[in-house]
């Protein structure tokens, strides 16, 4: 039977990336990408930014909603000091699959905890699971109708302190508009627009930065 294209994606870090080398792996995936196959990764140009961004946070809790193949999971541990740690959910058991082994093949497994599940089940869990006192970055990369209800229920646990980053892929497309106009208007955050394109293509995206404050 036919693969499926995060299996397809896995097949080209496997082939194309060196294990324990996590800028190979991401390399990889975009070449894939770009030259093979289109995937829903935030890619490399939005990922330069995303990059300096949580270069900028340098974050000891990140918490990132939706996995998908874990790109931008491999992306953001590279940077990551030795005992940071990046929690990341993913609701599709067949991406969590995928993302296991591309983040292994990374060699990034002891910066990672990969959640299965619903962002708005795991959300209030995180603080008793993982002996987490505030989330430093968040990376909203999951659907885009649940953006703003996810980023009320981190509101409502407690998770944010003040400096605490948003950091929120697709805003212009596939769009976030509720998410948008939220941020952008509400007196807890400070809001930035990064200027960008949908991963691989021309087409008009941004990522936008919002920190809390308190
Ligand atoms: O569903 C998505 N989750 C997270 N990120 C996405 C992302 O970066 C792009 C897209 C996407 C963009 C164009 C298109 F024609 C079809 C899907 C979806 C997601
Ligand atoms: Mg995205």
């Amino acid at each position: 039977t036919r693969s499926t294209r995060p299996q397809r994606l896995l097949g080209a870090v496997q082939k194309s990336a060196t294990r324990g080398d996590p800028c190979s792996v991401v390399n990889a995936i975009d070449q894939f990408c770009r030259h093979t196959e289109w995937a829903m990764n935030v890619g490399d140009e939005k990922g330069c930014i995303l990059d300096s961004v949580v270069s900028e946070v340098n974050p000891a809790t990140v918490l990132e909603l939706g996995t998908y193949c874990g790109y931008s999971t491999v992306r953001i541990a590279r940077l990551l000091p030795p005992h940071a740690k990046l929690i990341t959910l993913e609701f599709n058991p067949d991406f969590a699959a995928i993302a296991r082994q591309v983040i292994a093949w990374a060699g990034m497994e002891e910066k990672v905890h990969l959640v299965e599940g619903a962002s708005g089940e795991w959300i209030p869990k995180i603080k008793e699971q993982f002996g987490v006192k505030a989330l430093d970055l968040v990376f909203l990369d999951h659907w885009k109708d649940q953006y703003l209800p996810d980023t009320k229920l981190i509101e409502e646990c407690g998770l944010l302190r003040k400096g605490s980053v948003l950091l929120a892929d697709n805003v212009i497309f596939p769009g976030a508009p509720q998410y948008l106009e939220y941020v952008r208007s509400s007196q807890q955050y400070e809001s930035q627009y990064f200027k960008s394109h949908l991963e691989y293509t021309k087409v008009e995206d941004g990522l936008e930065k919002s920190v809390f404050l308190g």
